[in-house]
Order: C-alpha cells, then sequence, then structure tokens
C-alpha cells in the first residue's frame, strides 16, 4: 500500500526575524534568503547570518542567487551555512556543481527555448545533478514576480521517469495553491509575492492560510 506524500512547502524571500519565526510556527519546510542585490528581498551577509540563527533545527536553509560570483557564493556558504543552494539565473551546471553542494535549478518556464513541454524536459536533462528542479514564470527581471505559468508545460517533466523532485513556484497564492497542487503534485511549492503584505515584508496571515490549503489539496 502506498501512501500520498504530503506537499512541502518552502516560503522564501525573508527579511526579518518575525516573518522567520510566522513561517516557522505555521509549519513551513524550508526558508528562503535572497542574495540578489535587484530584488526587494534582497540581504545582507549579516542580516542572513542572524536569520538564518532564528531558523530551528530541521527547517532548512535555502540561499537563492542569480548569476552571482563565485566568491559571493563562497561567502554565503561560510558565513551563513546554508543548506542547499537555488539558482535563478543563467548559471551552467558546471557552476552549481561547484560548490560542492546540494543544489535547486530553476527553470524559467515559458522564456525563448523553454516554452514547450519537450524543450523545457531537455534542458532540465542538462541539470542532472541537482537535487530538485523548480519551475517559476518567465517575467521581466529572474524571479519573484507573483506570476504564474500554464501548468501544461510541465506535462512532459511530471511524466519522466528520471525525473527528480519538481518544485513548484511562481504566482501561487492561497486561492491557487490547491488547485495547482492537484494539476502538477508536485514535491514542493514555493512562494513569496503571494504571501506578502508589502514587498519583502511577509504576512503571518497569509503564511498561514497558505500552509492550510497545501495541506487540504
Ligand atoms: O524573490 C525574489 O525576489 C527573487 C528574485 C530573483 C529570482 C527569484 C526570486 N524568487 C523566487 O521566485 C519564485 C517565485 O516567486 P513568487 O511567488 O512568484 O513571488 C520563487 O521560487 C522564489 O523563491
Amino acid at each position: 500500500m502506498t501512501t500520498a506524500q504530503r506537499t512541502r512547502v518552502k516560503v522564501c524571500g525573508l527579511t526579518r526575524p518575525e516573518d522567520v519565526e510566522a513561517a516557522v510556527q505555521a509549519g513551513v519546510d524550508a526558508i528562503g534568503l535572497v542574495f540578489y542585490p535587484s530584488s526587494k528581498r534582497a540581504v545582507s551577509l549579516s542580516q542572513a547570518s542572524r536569520l538564518r540563527n532564528a531558523v530551528p533545527p530541521f527547517v532548512s536553509v535555502t540561499a537563492l542567487f542569480v548569476n552571482a560570483a563565485v566568491d559571493q557564493v563562497q561567502a554565503v556558504i561560510d558565513q551563513v551555512a546554508p543548506d542547499v543552494l537555488q539558482f535563478h539565473g543563467d548559471e551552467q551546471p558546471d557552476y552549481c556543481e561547484g560548490f560542492g553542494k546540494r543544489y535547486i535549478r530553476a527553470f524559467r518556464v515559458g522564456a525563448p527555448g523553454l516554452d514547450t513541454p519537450a524543450s523545457l524536459l531537455d534542458e532540465c536533462r542538462r541539470y542532472a545533478s541537482a537535487t530538485a528542479w523548480l519551475f517559476d514564470s518567465y517575467s521581466a527581471g529572474y524571479g519573484g514576480s507573483g506570476h504564474a505559468f500554464d501548468a501544461q508545460l510541465l506535462s512532459k517533466v511530471s511524466s519522466a521517469t528520471d525525473s527528480r523532485p519538481v518544485i513548484l513556484a511562481g504566482g501561487l497564492t492561497v486561492a491557487t495553491v490547491a488547485d495547482s497542487i492537484r494539476a502538477v503534485r508536485p514535491y514542493a511549492v514555493d512562494v513569496s509575492s503571494g504571501v506578502e503584505s508589502a514587498p519583502g515584508i511577509k504576512s503571518s496571515e497569509k503564511i498561514a492560510a497558505f500552509l492550510q490549503s497545501v495541506a487540504a489539496a
């Protein structure tokens, strides 16, 4: 007999200790810290270290980068000790593997060359060393836009026999996440804009409601 796996939840782009506390209280599996200077959710190394110290055991910390220099990523690894790296830019497989840590590769679904199920799967397979594949929408910038994409484009990825854990992202909200989970059956969902009250500021109510919707899906 098999049992249905629960869908894991990562809340990304935390900037304040009280938001970390709210996310942990709500029962998240992972939190994300953004090290992309152009993001409204970007954190400094010292800010990130403080946030990291507010995370209890058994909740993962993910460090998100967009085309960062190798020494910047290494500084985060050394000073913040994230559990997993998450790459959202144009990073190539050898760069992602070079840090000797588990990494999540994000794909911008609908971007030129990633706009059909077959082309998306081909690109994913280049990142066979990734611990999970994350699917975000294509929009100006590199992510965290609050926009969703057509889940049909994931049809080949989710049915590929060699597929690894799929993380669904891109414009998820309390109103949409349950239907999105039923459509894609991902390993995990990743949300940022949908649980904010203002750019970079999380809402404890929205986080709690989001977790409830995921549990009910
Ligand atoms: O959060 C950001 O500012 C960000 C910046 C650059 C790349 C990715 C970013 N966030 C990630 O984007 C997706 C979707 O976020 P949203 O829910 O649509 O706002 C998610 O994986 C975030 O971790």
